[in-house]
């Protein structure tokens, strides 16, 4: 791998006890959330999976900190903590990454240490503590590199529901990666005239996926991978075993997501499957089988309507995959009441549906035909709103993992961001 020394930055880092002088500058990413069309959980077990951006991202602002701490702030779970860089100190021992160009998951013990520290008990699964210890775990391994402990100020918002299976986990670590990777020069530290486009290199591109996939490990426990490869690169992409395929032959998909706002967590549904794996192989393993057959040819459908063949009875293959594979993820337990419901309500109006990400509740996504009618979305989605849930029509097939200026940022997300304050 050949990933670029910023050497602008590492000689501002020579002249300064500030990690990331850089004229002091401050650095805003978003990474996208994603769609899974179909492959949720079969992934996992090494089937394919097809999954889209979406247009709702995470953003991550970076700045140096004036007070010499290391702070992270997360409003939108309400965790604000700041220490100082020398109570940091033991992540240099405890987090032994040797290579930051190798990156490797926490073991047992690192993950006991991190969690001491943290005040946080052993097993804890709720929110917080994850997005915690994801932190401590990847500013340890990744920035404390050459033995130093560099102050930041570290801001991250979504405007993704977050465990709702839109990704949420995912866009969270391909932004922490990020920043914490071009902090410690060793992915460029972009320049001001790159903003709003993505200008990492492939390499480097490859390095923020790989460390971002560390992450999602702490936070999923088992995580396959296909999220934070739609969070680094989107776009769509067919995901199989590791292997990132990105898709052109496809049409612009219209679809409806309806989020039930049922809260689940991703770590306990895909350990469940596995459960039910490991319990039953010979019922579980046909059906999750059949779930990469259900992705294989919505591949080839998806390609045969992108070259105008026959669009009706392919968007009525469609339909009848999004149906099987609503069954089949019943069948391997990660279906709910409320996704029921959402199924029953769009089949009213002739749409088709299924659960989307993890399961469990959270959200799931309706095809709409290309000729869906406006009357029939907007009395779909009153029908779905009446029943409490948040639906909306989306755009899907965004950029990766951006670089944006403070002042090209809508003016909602930049008063999150940049409140004087806060932004330099
Ligand atoms: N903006 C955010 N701020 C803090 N933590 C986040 C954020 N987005 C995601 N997370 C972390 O990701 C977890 C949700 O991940 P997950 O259960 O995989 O659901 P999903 O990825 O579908 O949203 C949260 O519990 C939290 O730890
Ligand atoms: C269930 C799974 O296929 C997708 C999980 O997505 P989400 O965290 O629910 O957005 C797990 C995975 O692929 O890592
Ligand atoms: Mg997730």
């Amino acid at each position: 791998m050949n990933v670029r020394k910023c050497w602008n930055y590492a000689a501002a880092y020579e002249a300064s006890s500030v990690h990331f002088t850089m004229a002091n500058k401050t650095l805003i990413i978003s990474a996208p959330g994603k769609v899974i069309l179909h492959g949720e959980h079969a992934v996992v077990h090494g089937k394919v999976a097809l999954a889209v951006s979406l247009n709702l991202k995470t953003y991550l602002r970076l700045q140096p900190c004036p007070d010499q701490k290391v702070q992270l702030n997360l409003p939108n779970i309400n965790v604000h903590l700041s220490w100082k860089p020398a109570a940091l100190q033991f992540l240099q021992s405890a987090i032994d990454v040797t290579d930051v160009l190798t990156p490797k998951a926490p073991n047992q013990e690192q993950m006991d240490q991190l969690r001491r520290f943290a005040g946080i008990p052993e097993g804890s699964t709720d929110t917080e503590s994850l997005s915690i210890l994801c932190f401590l775990y990847l500013y340890g391994a990744i920035s404390t590199r050459n033995g130093q402990m560099p102050n930041m100020d570290i801001l991250i918002w979504s405007e993704l529901p977050i465990g709702a299976g839109l990704g949420s986990s995912a866009a969270y670590c391909v932004c922490l990666a990020t920043a914490l990777l071009s902090a410690s020069g060793a992915i460029t530290w972009p320049v001001p005239q790159e903003y709003n486009s993505t200008r990492w290199s492939e390499d480097e591109l490859e390095l923020i996926n790989k460390w971002a996939f560390q992450g999602e490990k702490l936070i999923h426990g088992n995580p396959s991978g296909v999220d934070n490869a739609v969070g680094t690169w989107g776009g769509i992409l067919r995901y199989h075993a590791g292997k990132i395929v990105p898709l052109y032959r496809v049409p612009t998909l219209r679809i409806l997501l309806t989020n039930t706002k049922v809260p689940r967590s991703t770590k306990v549904l895909v350990a469940g499957v596995k459960d039910k794996l490991n319990k039953l192989p010979s019922i579980i393993k046909p059906v999750l089988d059949s779930i990469d057959a259900i992705s294989c040819e919505c591949e080839r459908v998806l390609a045969a309507i992108a070259s105008s063949n026959a669009i009706d009875e392919n968007y009525s293959i469609l339909e009848e995959l999004i149906d099987i594979n609503q069954h089949h993820l019943n069948v391997i337990g990660v279906g709910h009441s409320s996704l029921d419901r959402l199924c029953q309500i769009t089949a009213t109006y002739g749409l088709h549906s299924k659960l989307t990400g993890a399961g469990g509740g959270g959200c799931g996504l309706t095809l709409l035909r290309p000729d869906t009618s406006h009357s029939v979305v907007e009395a779909a989605t009153q029908a779905l709103k009446d029943f409490g849930y948040d639906c909306w029509e989306t755009v899907i097939g965004g950029s990766g993992v951006s670089l944006h200026s403070p002042f090209s940022l809508p003016k909602d997300i930049f008063q999150i961001l940049c409140n004087a304050k806060n932004c330099q």
